[in-house]
């Protein structure tokens, strides 16, 4: 198993790549790649934590000697949000660096399961699918919007609210990955009720906890840690389905057939060839299928506004 990981370097990538270090599988080769010189220093270091994972860094301008043999690509590459923008704001610099890095993958590993992290991720996934289709190489149950940072927050914040245990909850959060996108489905948790008042002012904190974040952070970047550990989760079930391990299941924001969109994030089910299933989302409430109906001009919006930036 070989899992890449582009934006190496960086806040998301530095944490994910210690993550994966300690969690692959013994065997596993983990291939660290950054724009920035430092890059094949963050593979020394990791390499001496003494797990049976064979990690390599590579910097500079090209990412194919990282990308050769991989079987899962998660890519960070980009610029994060400082206070007072938008996820949207990162389009201008975020759209080219995945065009690029996607170009690459198409070439060196077209069959490699692909978590795109980097935002405007409703845009970002689009820019992908779209280099994919163009270079002929597509397979819509490989490509992945990597939405699980909405996921563990959702399940943090409602075992905080409720006095849960954390590891007991679970959650559906359809949609997108930014703002009014991102739903969060309370209706659906089970053992808990909520008031009107709590599923809207919840589902508010869950839209806006990354700008909580930001703005926490006071211009030192966005979520890294956290996100670290949800491109962790991610990856490792990415992984677990690739090996055959049943019943693997993760919201995720794919090409998946949606009414709502082209893309829609919503449960799938993993497995050797990535999506072995989208799986409904189940039963919402009047609350949720008015936030869902509402979000989706927002969404289609953000899809387009990827699939023009390619053709
Ligand atoms: N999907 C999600 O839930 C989340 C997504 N993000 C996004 O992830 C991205 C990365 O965030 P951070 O790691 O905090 O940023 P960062 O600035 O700490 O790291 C980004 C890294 O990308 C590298 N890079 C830039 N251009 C590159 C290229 N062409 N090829 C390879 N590497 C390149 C930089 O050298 C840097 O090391 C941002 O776009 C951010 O908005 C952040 C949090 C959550
Ligand atoms: O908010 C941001 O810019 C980073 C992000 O996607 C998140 O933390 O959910």
């Amino acid at each position: 198993m070989k899992v890449a990981v582009l934006g190496a370097a960086g806040g998301i990538g530095q944490a994910l790549a210690l993550l994966l270090k300690t969690q692959l599988p013994a065997g596993s080769k983990l291939s660290l790649y950054d724009i920035a010189p430092v890059t094949p220093g963050v593979a020394v270091d990791l390499s001496h934590i003494p797990t049976a994972v064979e990690i390599k860094g590579f910097a500079g301008e090209d990412p194919t000697p990282a990308l050769e043999g991989a079987d899962v690509v998660l890519i960070s590459a980009g610029v994060a949000r400082k206070p007072g923008m938008d996820r949207s704001d990162l389009f201008n610099i975020n759209a080219g660096i995945v065009r690029n890095l996607i170009e690459k993958v198409a070439v060196t590993c077209p069959k490699a399961l692909v978590g795109i992290i980097t935002n405007p991720v409703n845009t970002t996934v689009a820019i992908a699918a779209e280099v994919l289709k163009k270079a002929g190489v597509y397979d819509k149950n490989r490509l992945f919007g990597v939405t699980t940072l909405d996921v563990i927050r959702s399940e943090t914040f409602i075992a905080e609210l409720k006095g849960l245990n954390v590891a007991d909850v679970k959650v559906n959060v359809i949609g997108g990955h930014s703002g009014v996108t991102i739903l969060p489905l309370l209706s659906q948790v089970e053992g808990v009720t909520f008031s009107d008042e709590e599923v809207a002012s919840l589902t508010k904190r869950i839209q806006n906890a990354g700008t909580e974040v930001v703005e926490a952070k006071a211009g030192g970047g966005s979520a890294t840690l956290s996100m670290g550990q949800a491109a962790c989760r991610f990856g490792m079930s990415l992984v677990r389905g690739l090996q055959g391990e049943a019943n693997i299941v993760e919201c995720a924001y794919v090409d998946g057939g949606s009414e709502h969109a082209e893309f829609f994030a919503q449960p799938v089910l993993l497995g050797k060839n990535g999506i072995e299933k989208v799986l409904p989302y189940g039963e919402v409430s009047v609350f949720e299928a008015n936030a869902r109906d509402s979000m989706l001009d927002t969404l289609k919006g953000d899809i387009k506004l990827g699939v023009d930036f390619v053709k």
